[in-house]
């Protein structure tokens, strides 16, 4: 019995608990909005959602009651699935130019017909809270991040959580996605890691994910990483989030198989997940102090 209660102890202290972490910042972030609060600025999240894709409406109401949970006041704006580029366009450049909405959010996927990239170029780069903007990406590349995309910086956060410093170590993500992939491999790098970002056309990656002291995996396929395609001791984080015909959710990783042989690894669902909304919050926040400071400094 002793030896069992043991073993699993020490299997839970392996596991990265996205939930914890959040709770965590969600602690911080309520006394955050408080002090504004003191200051008469209630941070302010306009969310927009264009059609009818399911998955997206739980994340959008789920943004909704985390931010209300907050004491960020949230906007949800939801557009028929046949909206026109530029009606949608003309919302975000009214949302632009209120001054009481600090965070922008159009939610992806948008329907074919809508041009992705030319929305996202649209909302003022101070107010994009995504961090998806060109300018945004520029800043993150030049080491100078304002607001940076929400995944990877869930990510950042619950690695120095559980005392994980990216500085000098081997960094290998797998994926080269804008929302994850690509942001993450900045963010590591200003952390001082050396990354290396493998794709679909990577030779030999199996060769380069068993040298990651960090492993990313974000490819979409469920358990494509097992325990022998990493390092003993690694870090190994998870952006997988595959359903089967059941709708059971697994991730990119075969999670009891690594965590025999890593250090730390996240869990599908319960990791990466519950720190994306979170740092979505975050940053709506961030965005509301920057407008406090403003305001009194043009007092
Ligand atoms: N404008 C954006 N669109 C999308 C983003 C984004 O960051 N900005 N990311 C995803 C969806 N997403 C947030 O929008 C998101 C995905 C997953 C989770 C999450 O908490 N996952 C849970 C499992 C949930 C489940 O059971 O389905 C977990 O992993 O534990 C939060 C947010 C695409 N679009």
């Amino acid at each position: 019995m002793a030896i069992y209660f043991e073993l699993e102890v020490r299997l839970l202290g392996k596991i990265i608990d996205g939930k914890l972490v959040a709770q965590h910042y969600t602690a911080e972030m309520k006394r955050e909005v408080e002090a504004l609060g003191s200051n008469h600025i209630v941070p302010t999240l306009a969310v927009i959602i264009v059609g009818e894709d399911d998955a997206s409406k739980i994340y959008v109401r789920n943004k909704h009651r985390r931010a209300e949970g907050i004491g960020i006041h949230s906007i949800n704006i939801r557009m028929p699935e046949e909206t026109t580029q530029l009606a949608l366009l003309e919302r975000i450049d009214l949302l632009n130019s209120d001054p009481e909405v600090d965070g922008i959010l159009v939610q992806l996927p948008l329907p074919e017909h809508i041009n992705a990239q030319e929305v996202l170029n649209r909302i003022n780069p101070d107010k994009d809270v995504d961090g998806f903007h060109p300018v945004n990406v520029g800043r993150l590349w030049s080491n100078n991040a304002q607001i940076v995309p929400s995944t990877p910086f869930g990510i950042m956060k619950m690695l120095a959580f559980y005392g994980v410093d990216p500085a000098g170590k081997q960094a290998v993500i797998i994926g080269r996605s804008t929302i994850v992939g690509r942001p993450m491999a900045a963010m590591l790098l200003n952390a001082n890691a050396t990354v290396t970002i493998a794709h679909s056309q990577t030779k030999n990656l199996r060769m380069l994910s068993q040298q990651a002291d960090i492993l990313v995996v974000a490819v979409g396929q469920s358990r494509f990483i097992k325990a022998e395609d990493i390092k003993p001791g690694a870090v190994v984080i998870d952006v997988g989030m595959n359903r089967d015909e059941n709708h059971k959710l697994s991730g990119d990783v075969d999670f009891e198989a690594v965590i025999q042989k890593a250090d730390l690894v996240t869990p599908v669902p319960g990791g990466v997940g519950p720190m994306t909304i979170t740092m979505l919050m975050q940053q709506t926040i961030n965005i509301a102090k920057r407008r406090a400071l403003h305001a009194i400094q043009n007092k």
